[in-house]
């Protein structure tokens, strides 16, 4: 039978789930053509915000990569849009001067960011946040500039804040409402949020119009309709969006705020549909993926000329992506004269619950602080069950894999998706699925906002026991290959594989030359494994690594000498001085690792900076040992018993140079009243009574957590014994960029203490930490004493490098 012809116009998240489910009911009724005016195949644009906050990269977010469409027989037209529909001769016409036949057509030309429409918001630096594009902008100004202004204080907003936050901008987040996310959330919970990420650091200006956005041509700042301004080098509107219609309207297809659609997605053109965020049906358009996928499964039944259900709306659910802070809402939020509410306020624990019931039965939630009922909550919403069911589930105990395991199998698992736990456990048993992907590649539970992956791996964990445990081990270190670090490890061990390319020709990497996430993690561990031969591959370093300098937002360099231990001399002292005022360093600043940073160096300049400095390296812009801080100790202070600047300063002798999967910091504290801090570091020693006490684990930056207590010891050998097993073992068997508070909690404590406690073990961890450190030397003097190297990467020319 002769393909029927097919074409969506829309290269997004809803148009192509539902190409999917067309592919998946007859894979071979139609001939596919997909427009899409971003240049790239479909991505999660979902994640873009995670992007954006550091937690994953754009190589990562690819939904469909370009095999997907060819293996699939799509035709695909990136960076074209479609500008015209007959829908007479059922045509499309692009920009690019194509004409496409159809038979049937589908819309799904989802949004566009509403840009507000003062005076100023066509000006340099004021972006929506919709693309990888708007993505890759802000990434850039933050490293040019430091102030942000987004405004609109909805999910979109705050995650973009959260991002900048992370990327080291300061941020003001603009609201027009008296409270956030005031669609999501009632007052008492807008407000707790606002609270939470004041204290992440974000500023809030509430009950806001903005009226100009100032500047010449770059963006100056922000006025406002009270007459008071911001100071902004980077304006994001995150202020709401608008279906994407003018194609339609201009096309003769309904349009009202959407395009208008009835229960099958069928516009009022015969064999036209709409889908997605451009769709408004029962005059309601939705911006979530959860209620666009569900319109997807409709669609394809009908397109495909089966037998389905209608769509009849969709109760939304909502979480916002921001690290720290656990919001959930759903369904009705406000009470009034028939909804009722019951409401839990825990000020202790900073928890909040409202749950709404109407007519006897539950029909919204909001929760803050503890999310962990969000997914019962929306089952119950979503089949309207009585409040007893309310009241007799929360009685019952709810540990977290005891509660999937207490979860009826109607419950929904991923909101995203529609994805109930009795389908996931189906899938799991019969299709013999170990993995988190494996439950995603099957039943698309997990695949868009990632918020349920907790969950698919507590139900992995709940049915196959131990045999989870173990395969969950596995997780591709990139798109570029379907090997997880363990096995790259274990391939490099095995065939001898000695640079980063031969890895990826031998173990068929998918991409050529592999990724930015790929390429530093396979240089590290080559490095790891074969510290004495290999040679380390500066291209796949990052910037600051391969320069040995930390760059500037105004493309300057920052110096730092290392200072062991935290201590100077008037010599040492000296000649900072001299260097910083001949070489104009900009600023001069004691650093919160107890050392000298020399802001405003030129890179040309660097080479002999570092000459006329003569000391060695401070590594402040690489992966491994960056400082010991330490306290004055024994030797000056009344309450010191240990020699808390000594053991530092050995420490940071012992361990410097050596590459981490991740940076490291440590801290010797004489006294448990710990000036140094050692409670926040990677590893901080206490001097306590008859010892010292070592703690792992611990971090004092975005992800603030207090290091655990591995071990007391009674001698200072002892802490360098311990200290450096310790260090090579997280060397060995952290993913690479796992800082060690992820590391700790995801080895477990008492698995690293076993290992440690083990004598024999400690000793050959200590053998291959030595045979590491011997073959370490000083990067500055090697690039000092290397002309070619000078000249390819400082293009230093003409300054002699003088060394004192
Ligand atoms: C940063 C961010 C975070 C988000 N987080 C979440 C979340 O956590 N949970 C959630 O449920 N939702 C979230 N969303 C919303 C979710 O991404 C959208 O609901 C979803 O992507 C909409 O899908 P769509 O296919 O309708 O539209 P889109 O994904 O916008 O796709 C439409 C595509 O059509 C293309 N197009 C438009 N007109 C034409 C034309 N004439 N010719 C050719 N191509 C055309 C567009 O360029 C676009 O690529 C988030 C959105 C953003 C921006
Ligand atoms: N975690 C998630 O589920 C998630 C994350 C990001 C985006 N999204 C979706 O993406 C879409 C866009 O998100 P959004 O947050 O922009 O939309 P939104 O409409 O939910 O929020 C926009 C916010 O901007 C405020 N606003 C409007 N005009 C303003 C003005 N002039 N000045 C200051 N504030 C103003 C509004 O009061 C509102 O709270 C939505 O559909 C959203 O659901 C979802
Ligand atoms: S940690 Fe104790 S010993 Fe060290 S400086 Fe502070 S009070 Fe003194
Ligand atoms: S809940 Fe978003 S992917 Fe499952």
């Amino acid at each position: 039978m002769e393909r029927k012809k097919l074409v969506l116009v829309g290269n997004g998240m809803a148009g192509i789930r539902c190409i999917e489910e067309i592919l998946t009911l007859q894979p071979d009724r139609f001939d596919i053509t997909v427009f899409g005016s971003e240049p790239h195949p479909n991505y999660n644009r979902i994640q873009l915000s995670n992007v954006l906050q550091g937690d994953t990269t754009i190589e990562d977010i690819t939904i469909n990569d370009w095999n997907w469409y060819s293996e699939n027989r799509i035709t695909l037209y990136t960076g074209e849009t479609v500008t015209k529909i007959d829908t007479e001769e059922k045509v499309v016409y692009s920009d690019q001067h194509r004409a496409i036949k159809f038979d049937q057509l589908i819309l799904a030309t989802g949004s566009i960011p509403f840009i507000i429409p003062i005076p100023g918001s066509d000006k340099k630096g004021v972006t929506a946040f919709r693309n990888i594009e708007d993505c890759e902008k802000m990434i850039e100004y933050s490293k040019l500039y430091k102030k942000a202004a987004v405004i609109g204080g909805g999910l979109l907003g705050l995650e973009a804040a959260r991002g900048l936050l992370n990327l080291g901008m300061k941020v003001h987040v603009v609201h027009i409402a008296d409270y956030v996310m005031e669609k999501q959330l009632d007052s008492t919970a807008g407000h707790m949020l606002i609270k939470e990420l004041k204290e992440q650091g974000m500023n809030f200006l509430l009950g806001k119009q903005t009226t100009e956005i100032f500047g010449e041509q770059d963006v100056e700042g922000l006025m406002f309709s009270d007459g008071e301004a911001i100071q902004a080098d980077l304006v994001v509107m995150a202020a709401g969006i608008r279906p994407n219609v003018q194609l339609a309207r201009e096309s003769g297809i309904t349009v009202n705020r959407g395009i208008v659609v009835n229960d099958y997605l069928e516009t009022n053109i015969p064999h036209i549909y709409a889908v997605g965020e451009c769709a408004e049906h029962r005059e309601i358009v939705y911006g979530l993926v959860a209620p666009l996928y569900d319109q997807g499964k409709v669609l394809a039944k009908r397109i495909c000329g089966l037998e389905g259900h209608a769509y009849e709306g969709s109760i939304v659910s909502t979480k916002l992506k921001v690290s720290g802070v656990d919001v959930f809402s759903a369904g009705e939020i406000f009470e009034d004269d028939k909804a009722k509410s019951i409401k839990e306020y825990n000020e202790w624990e900073n928890t909040y619950k409202k749950v709404l019931i109407r007519d006897g039965k539950i029909s919204g939630a909001v929760l803050f602080g503890d999310t962990s009922e969000g997914n019962r909550l929306l089952s119950m919403i979503n089949k309207g069950a009585e409040v007893t069911e309310y009241f007799k589930k929360e009685k019952e105990e709810s540990s977290s894999v005891s509660f999937v395991g207490m979860m009826s199998d109607e419950e929904m698992v991923c909101g995203c998706n529609g994805v109930t736990k009795g389908e996931i456990v189906s899938a799991i048993q019969t299709q013999g699925l170990t993995t988190i992907d494996e439950v995603k590649a099957c039943t698309n539970a997990s695949r868009s906002c990632g918020g349920c992956k907790g969950l698919v791996g507590d139900l992995l964990q709940l049915t196959l026991g131990d045999k989870f445990s173990q395969a969950n081990q596995k997780e591709p270190i990139c798109s570029c290959t379907t090997l997880s670090r363990d096995e790259v490890i274990a391939e490099i061990r095995d065939k001898n594989l000695t640079y980063t390319r031969e890895v990826m020709n031998v173990l068929g990497w998918k991409t050529d030359g592999g990724c930015s996430k790929c390429r530093p993690a396979l240089n590290y561990y080559l490095g790891m494994i074969d510290p004495v031969q290999y040679k380390d591959e500066k291209e796949s370093r990052f910037v600051n690594e391969r320069l040995h300098a930390n760059i500037q937002k105004d493309g300057t360099f920052s110096v730092v000498p290392r200072m062991y231990g935290g201590v100077t001399s008037p010599e040492q002292l000296r000649k900072i001085a001299d260097v910083a005022e001949k070489y104009h360093a900009k600023l001069v600043k004691v650093t919160g690792g107890q050392r000298i940073d020399l802001f405003g160096i030129e890179k040309e300049h660097l080479p002999s900076v570092w000459a006329e400095l003569d000391m060695p390296s401070g590594y402040a812009y690489g992966k491994t040992l960056r400082t010991v801080k330490t306290c004055v100790g024994e030797s000056f202070c009344r309450f010191g018993t240990q020699d808390s600047m000594g053991l530092g300063i050995a420490l940071e002798k012992k361990l410097e140079r050596v590459s981490t999967p991740h940076k490291v910091k440590m801290a010797v504290s004489a006294c448990p009243r710990n000036c140094a801090e050692s409670g926040i570091k990677d590893v901080g020693i206490v001097g306590v009574d008859g010892g010292w006490e070592i703690y792992v684990g611990g971090n004092g930056g975005t992800h603030l957590r207090a290091a655990d207590l591995l071990c007391k010891v009674k001698t200072s050998e002892e802490v360098m014994e311990i200290t450096g097993a310790y260090f090579q073992y997280y060397r060995e068997t952290a993913h690479y960029l796992e800082r060690t508070s992820v590391w700790v909690e995801r080895m477990g404590l008492e698995a690293i203490k076993s290992v440690l406690k083990d004598k024999e073990k400690v000793s050959e961890l200590n053998n291959r930490l030595d045979e590491a450190l011997a073959v370490l030397s000083d990067p500055w003097k090697e690039v000092i004493n290397d002309e070619t190297i000078q000249k390819e990467y400082y293009n230093k020319v003409n300054i002699p490098v003088t060394i004192n």
